[in-house]
């Protein structure tokens, strides 16, 4: 039965949301992938679940959509299209907008070749208790200390969220500048999004990848029996991805599939470079356990033919390849492989093809001494023998099925990473012979376009079943909470995935960020100390690492996540890519962080930080505004930089510098009293920095005295617990318990500062050569250094201008007066004096 093209998607909608049965499913149709695609649409309406209860998403029209279902006479479901079904938050947020389903409803979020047993998924919605987001989580864990990728759910093999939590998504747009080039960013960004509102994915193993399954099965057959069917065996899957999008649903594989001890021989990829220390590595490590597990396995390393290495060592194969391209290069390391050129992928896809050559002519066909598996992985996959043979285990090596960590959200060109390693089994390998592929295949994927692409596309030749298995880890065994590691059964020490999008700072230096740039793992800032400007943060920051469980970037500005003053500041495309250099800057094994006064006066620095870096502990130091307003000029002026702040990027100052007379203090002051003359609201007091209306320029040294103005951005984004707020006055009358606060804050252990060391005071401040030379242009910061000195006191002002400036502050004074007050700290020592308020 199929309803006219002129069915109102709304109409059906509402239907949809009526049902008695408050489960919706959510299906992501690629109709890139056209008739297989279509039919796996139809089939999910007329096995899975019917239109009432289906809404069926895509990236095409309405029309376009309409039509496509004639072909499979049936009454079309709802539909959404959206830009992209890798979008999943949007497709989210889309439906919960149209639908909106009530708090209890469940919506279960599947692409239209998962395969879905709705009886028995909806038994286990009632009957488990599996949060509000659930399904198979990857990369991650549910510890709340992880950091690396957000635990995420795929939802390939099918994804189950909460009506409440779907909801949550469309109150705010929190994330828009994510790249959805790779399936895993869309999964991992739903994630991240719920997270926000405190949902974290509960991993479920009824959620399952596929593992395996051979290409006889009749589907038709299996279809008319219904998905309902069968025993809700723990084994059994109540989703998985089917291979090819024309076969869109298959029968769950039957377990166990192997023999308890299965075979395996594993052909290791080793770096000409560090042949000799990783072949004894690997040795020492996971090596000889995987040849000792069952007595039949090997371990084989393969260079190319241009290395010597280890000639005595007869597991050592040498390929016959031509030379590696560019080794000298200082991309070598890098693994940005497109980025390297053809010739270089070519000389990858050339290695791997004949590793597997060499397999598959090794294999003599027969079943008792041909090994059941075969395995490549690099020279810096960790293997973990034990695991991995369990793994193994589930699997049937007379099934053409390749697996590990996949890639890829459609089957079409699915393959499977080399980092983890790649598993193909004794049929496959078969299959792989028979079709011999050649070297020269054309490259489908830009970010695995080496030899595990190559691979990928082997397997799709000869019809060998990729499969994703969750125990094989794209990223160092540490970057896994404890808890979790010894489920896994490999690891990739050096990951190639760029964390940017999934950081998750935790409040200690344990957890690490480790990126395949940094070649070491590096730890996420546990504080910042945000400003104010002037307010003795340098200080603050080098006796603070006089600590022995501090460890400080070499750099104390890193001006990451926001400066108005800093062309480097931070943009969306800044942020993502330039994440890892700056986690880079950070020591790792002890307590970190970073010192950028400009954050407290940046209007960026709140959100940027709150989403990247959202356990972060906050360190603010305010200063008697006028004070500091004298000592920020004052530091400009010594720089010859004070033109910079008063007018819009006027480039010829800088030339012209020798003739430019710069105004005075008081000067600036009887400014700012015009300006409060003619412009009382300071809502609209801005620096030239600031977006707004013009008229009501105020110059920065004094309105970034405003504190109120700029920490209410700060208290907005983060919980006040996040702050620490120290008083100027205390650190320079009491630094001992200063410091001693500030270490409690940071959970430090009390240590004897050396709190009489003073740095960039201005009798010791450190001005920019560049500076002082004439018509250079002028430079901020100069060395940093420090002195015993006795802290400098109060600036000298004149007494008019002290008096517009106290006038001034006045307000602002009250304004942080009860904003300290909500937020529950403490008064600084000015606002104590009544001549202030
Ligand atoms: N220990 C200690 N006690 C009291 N005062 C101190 C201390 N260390 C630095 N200072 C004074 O703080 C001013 C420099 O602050 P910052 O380091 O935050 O400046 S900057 O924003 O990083 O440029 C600068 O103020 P002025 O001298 O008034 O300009 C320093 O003298």
């Amino acid at each position: 039965m199929m309803l006219p093209p002129t069915t109102i998607m709304v109409a059906a909608a509402a239907a949809v949301a009526a049902a008695a049965e408050r489960v919706f499913y959510v299906v992501l149709v690629d109709e890139s992938q056209r008739d297989h695609a279509r039919a796996a649409a139809c089939t999910w309406l007329r096995v899975v679940a019917p239109p009432a209860k289906t809404i069926l998403v895509t990236e095409r029209n309405r029309s376009t959509f309409l039509a496509s279902f004639r072909a499979c006479s049936f009454r079309p479901a709802p539909h959404l299209a959206v830009k992209s079904l890798l979008d999943y938050t949007h497709v989210v947020r889309r439906f919960a907008t149209a639908l909106k389903p009530a708090d209890d409803d469940w919506v279960v979020i599947a692409h239209a070749h998962t395969l879905v047993r709705p009886g028995k998924l909806a038994a286990m919605l009632k009957d488990r208790q599996i949060g509000d987001y659930a399904g198979l989580v990857r990369n991650a864990s549910d510890g709340p200390q992880y950091l690396g990728y957000f635990p995420h759910v795929a939802p390939e093999h099918g994804l189950v969220l909460r009506g409440v939590a779907a909801r949550k998504l469309t109150t705010e747009a929190r994330r828009d500048d994510f790249d959805f080039r790779a399936a895993e960013f869309g999964a991992a960004r739903l994630a991240a999004e719920l997270r926000a509102f405190g949902i974290t994915p509960t991993d479920s193993d009824c959620f399952r990848a596929v593992s395996g399954d051979d290409d006889d099965d009749d589907d038709d057959d299996w279809m008319q029996r219904g998905v309902t069917l069968g025993p809700l065996d723990p084994r059994e899957m109540l989703a998985f991805g089917a291979r090819v999008w024309g076969s869109a649903l298959r029968p769950p594989p039957s377990y166990p599939k192997s023999s308890s001890s299965p075979t395996l021989a594993i052909a290791v990829l080793v770096r000409e470079s560090e042949a000799v220390e990783a072949v004894a590595a690997i040795e020492r490590g996971w090596g000889s356990a995987v040849r000792r597990e069952n007595g039949r396995n090997s371990v084989e390393f393969f260079v190319s033919a241009d290395v010597v290495v280890a000639a005595d060592k007869e597991d050592v194969v040498r390929l016959a390849l031509p030379p590696r391209p560019d080794a000298s290069s200082r991309f070598y390391w890098s693994k940005k492989s497109f980025a390297k050129g053809d010739e270089w992928n070519e000389w990858l896809r050339r290695k791997v093809a004949a590793v597997a050559r060499r397999f598959y002519d090794d294999d003599d066909h027969d079943e008792t001494s041909s090994r059941d598996f075969v395995m490549i992985v690099d020279d810096d996959t960790e293997v973990v023998p034990g695991r991995l043979f369990e793994v193994l285990a589930e699997y049937d090596p007379r099934r053409a099925v390749a697996f590990g960590r996949k890639f890829g959200h459609v089957e079409k060109g699915a393959l499977v990473g080399g980092g983890p390693g790649i598993v193909i089994s004794r049929a496959a390998l078969r299959r792989m012979a028979a079709v011999d592929c050649p070297d020269a295949l054309p490259i489908i994927s830009k970010t695995v376009p080496g030899g595990d692409g190559w691979l990928g596309q082997c397997f799709d030749m000869a019809g060998v079943r990729v499969a994703d298995d969750w125990r094989f880890k794209s990223f160092p065994r540490h970057a896994y909470p404890p808890d979790q590691r010894s489920r896994f059964a490999t690891f990739h020490r050096n990951s190639h995935k760029n964390p940017v999008f999934f950081v998750d700072p935790t409040t200690t230096c344990r957890h690490v960020v480790s990126h395949w740039i940094l070649r070491r793992p590096t730890c996420a800032p546990r504080f910042a100390i945000i400003g104010a400007p002037k307010c003795g943060t340098t200080s603050l920051h080098y006796v603070l690492g006089q600590h022995p469980d501090v460890a400080l970037p070499s750099r104390k500005e890193l001006n990451f996540w926001g400066s108005p003053w800093s062309s480097s500041s931070a943009t969306p495309t800044t942020l993502r890519s330039f994440l890892f250099r700056y986690l880079g800057a950070f020591p790792y094994g002890r307590v970190t962080g970073e010192s950028s006064p400009d954050y407290f006066v940046s209007g960026d620095a709140p959100k940027n930080m709150l989403r990247f870096v959202p356990k972060i502990q906050l360190v603010i130091s305010l200063r008697d505004p006028v004070d500091r307003a004298a000592s920020a000029y004052h530091n400009k002026l010594d720089d010859k930089s004070l033109h910079r702040y008063l007018n819009v990027d006027d480039p010829r100052l800088d030339t012209d510098l020798p003739s430019y007379t710069p105004p005075s203090f008081s000067d600036l002051a009887l400014d700012v009293n015009d300006t409060l003359e003619t412009c009382p609201d300071y809502a609209r007091h801005r620096t030239m920095r600031e977006p707004g209306q013009p008229g009501c320029f105020v110059n920065p040294f004094v309105l970034h005295s405003y504190y109120a103005k700029y920490l209410r951005p700060w208290f907005d984004a983060f919980q006040p617990h996040h702050f620490l707020v120290l008083d100027y006055a205390d650190l320079a009358n009491a630094p001992n318990a200063t410091f001693a606060r500030l270490a409690h804050f940071l959970g430090l252990s009390p240590f004897p500062y050396d709190t009489a060391l003073r740095y960039n005071t201005r009798h010791n401040r450190g001005v920019h050569p560049a500076s002082r030379r004439r018509n250079k242009k002028p430079r901020a910061g100069g060395i940093v250094t420090a002195t015993y000195r006795d802290p400098p006191g109060p600036w000298t002002i004149d007494h008019r201008t002290a008096t517009i400036l106290h006038r001034y502050f006045r307000s602002p004074n009250r304004q942080l007066h009860a904003l300290l007050a909500t937020t529950g700290h403490a008064k600084p020592s000015w606002l104590r004096s009544s001549s202030s308020q």
